[in-house]
C-alpha cells in the first residue's frame, strides 16, 4: 500500500479542525442551567411547590407531555431550586425521583424509597423478599421519623400503573392520614395521556389536583433549545449556518421532540467528525437523521413480542422468495409453520391479522387494504426493512436462532 496514502489517513484525523468542544452538552443526562421556553412550566410548578416553604403540604401534582417535551428535566430543575431555597429557610425537604420504566413494581417503587433514607435510618429493604404490606410499614415509619417534606416524583408513571395496577397511588395519595410529622406530596410524569383510563376515579382526583401541561415544541424553539446547547458543546465556527435549522425543523416535524432534534445535532456532528471534516453541513444532518430512523427500527425491532417477530420473519422468507407483496393468509400459513417448528403455540389467523397492522404501524411493513371488486378486499403485504437487517438482529435472539436456519425452501417443504 502507498505510504502517502497512510501518512495521509493519519493526518486527515490529525489535521482535522476539532468539532466538539464538550460533546457531554448533548448527551440526554446533561441538565441545562436554563430552560428556554418553559417558563410558564416552571411558574406553575413553583407555584404549586412553594407552599413547603411555609410549612405547609403542597397538592399533589399530574404532568404530561409528549415525549422530549422537557418534562424529566424541568422536574429535576425546579426540584433542585427547591432544595436549595428550601436550606434557606430551614425547612427539611427530600425530593426521591423514580424512573418508573426502570423499577416498574409495586414493590421496588416502595423499597426505592425506604431505601433512599438508609443512611439516616438504618434500614434497608432487599430487593425482593419482603412481604409488601411490610415494605410499606417501614416507609411510613422511615419517612416519619421527623417533620419533613417528602416530594416523591414517579416519572413514567404510567408503566408502572400499566404493570402493576394503582394500588400504590391510592396508597401513596392517601399516606399523609397515617403520618405524624412528616407530609408526602406525589409528582406523577407521563407522555401517555391515555393511561389516565387505567386509574381509580379517586385515585385520578387525587394525583392530579393540580396539572401541568408540556406542549411540543415548535421548530423555532426547537432552534432557541439547539443554539444555547451548540454554543457549549462544538467549537466556534465549525457549524455551518443551516444545521441547527435544520436540526430543529426535522425534530419539529416528528412531534417537537427535543431530545430527537440533540440527537440529530450530535450524530451529525459525530459524523462530520469520523469523515474528518473541519465543518458540520446540512449533508450531516440528513446523514444522522437516517442513521437515528435505523437505529430506532432495530430497537424497535428487538423489543418485538415473539409472534410478532417470528411473524416478520415469515414475511421476511416471503420477501427473499420473490413472493411479496402477499396476502394475509399466505403470511399466516408460513407464519404457522415456523412455530411449528420452534414448538411454539401459533396465534389464530384473526389476532395476526392485529399483529400485522401493528407492524403496519410501526413502520416496519407496509399493509395496504386493496379492493378486488366482487372478491372483496385483501391486504397486500411488504416488507418495509431489508431482510439482512432482520436475521442479523435475530442473529443475536436466542429465541429465533432456530428460525433462522428455516429457508423458503425448506419451508415449502415443511408446508
Ligand atoms: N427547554 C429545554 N431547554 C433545554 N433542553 C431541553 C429543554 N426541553 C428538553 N430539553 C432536553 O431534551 C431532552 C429531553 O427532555 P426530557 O427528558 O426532559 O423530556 P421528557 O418530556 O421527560 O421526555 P419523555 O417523556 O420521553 O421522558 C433532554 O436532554 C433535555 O435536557
Amino acid at each position: 500500500m502507498d505510504d502517502n496514502y497512510l501518512d495521509s489517513i493519519f493526518e486527515k484525523y490529525l489535521h482535522a479542525k476539532k468539532i466538539f468542544k464538550n460533546k457531554e452538552v448533548l448527551r440526554h443526562s446533561y441538565t441545562p442551567k436554563e430552560l428556554p421556553h418553559r417558563r410558564e412550566q416552571i411558574e406553575n410548578l413553583a407555584h404549586i411547590l412553594v407552599p413547603v416553604l411555609r410549612g405547609e403540604t403542597p397538592s399533589n401534582v399530574f404532568v404530561y407531555g409528549k415525549t422530549g417535551t422537557g418534562k424529566t428535566v424541568t422536574i429535576k430543575f425546579v426540584t433542585e431550586e427547591l432544595k436549595k431555597i428550601s436550606q434557606k429557610y430551614n425547612v427539611p425537604v427530600d425530593v426521591i425521583y423514580v424512573n418508573c420504566e426502570i423499577v416498574d413494581t409495586q414493590y421496588r417503587v416502595l423499597a426505592n424509597i425506604v431505601n433512599y433514607f438508609k443512611l439516616e435510618s438504618g434500614v434497608e429493604v432487599p430487593l425482593v423478599g419482603w412481604p409488601t404490606d411490610e415494605v410499606y410499614a417501614k416507609l411510613k415509619e422511615v419517612i416519619d421519623a421527623k417533620e419533613r417534606f417528602v416530594i416523591i416524583v414517579l416519572d413514567e408513571i404510567d408503566k408502572l400503573i400499566k404493570k402493576s395496577g394503582d394500588d400504590i397511588l391510592y396508597s401513596l395519595t392517601r399516606i399523609n392520614t397515617e403520618l405524624h410529622l412528616a407530609k408526602v406530596s406525589i409528582i406523577g410524569i407521563s407522555n401517555d395521556l391515555k393511561f389516565k383510563e387505567y386509574l381509580d376515579a379517586r385515585v385520578l382526583s387525587s394525583l392530579s389536583e393540580e396539572e401541568v401541561v408540556f406542549p411540543p415544541y415548535d421548530a423555532n424553539q426547537l432552534r432557541d433549545i439547539l443554539m444555547q446547547r451548540a454554543e457549549s458543546a462544538f467549537n466556534e465556527g465549525v457549524l455551518d449556518d443551516g444545521v441547527v435549522p435544520l436540526c430543529a425543523a426535522l425534530a419539529a416535524r416528528e412531534h417537537g421532540d427535543a431530545r430527537r432534534a440533540l440527537d440529530l445535532l450530535r450524530v451529525a456532528g459525530e459524523i462530520a467528525e469520523r469523515e474528518g471534516a473541519s465543518k458540520v453541513t446540512e449533508r450531516h444532518v440528513w446523514k444522522a437523521q437516517e442513521k437515528i430512523e435505523q437505529d430506532t427500527m432495530e430497537e424497535v425491532i428487538k423489543t418485538l413480542p415473539l409472534h410478532s417477530k417470528v411473524l416478520l420473519y415469515a414475511i421476511v422468507l416471503l420477501d427473499e422468495n420473490g413472493e411479496l407483496p402477499a396476502n394475509t393468509g399466505d403470511v399466516y400459513s408460513v407464519y404457522k409453520s415456523l412455530c411449528d417448528h420452534i414448538d411454539l403455540e401459533p396465534l389464530t389467523q384473526r389476532r395476526v391479522s392485529d399483529l400485522i397492522n401493528e407492524l403496519d404501524m410501526l413502520g416496519i411493513i407496509n399493509a395496504k387494504v386493496v379492493s378486488k371488486g366482487r372478491y372483496g378486499r385483501t391486504k397486500e403485504i411488504r416488507l418495509n426493512v431489508t431482510p439482512y437487517k432482520v436475521k442479523n438482529i435475530y442473529r443475536h435472539d436466542h429465541q429465533l436462532q432456530t428460525v433462522l436456519t428455516v429457508s423458503m425452501s425448506r419451508q415449502r417443504r415443511l408446508l
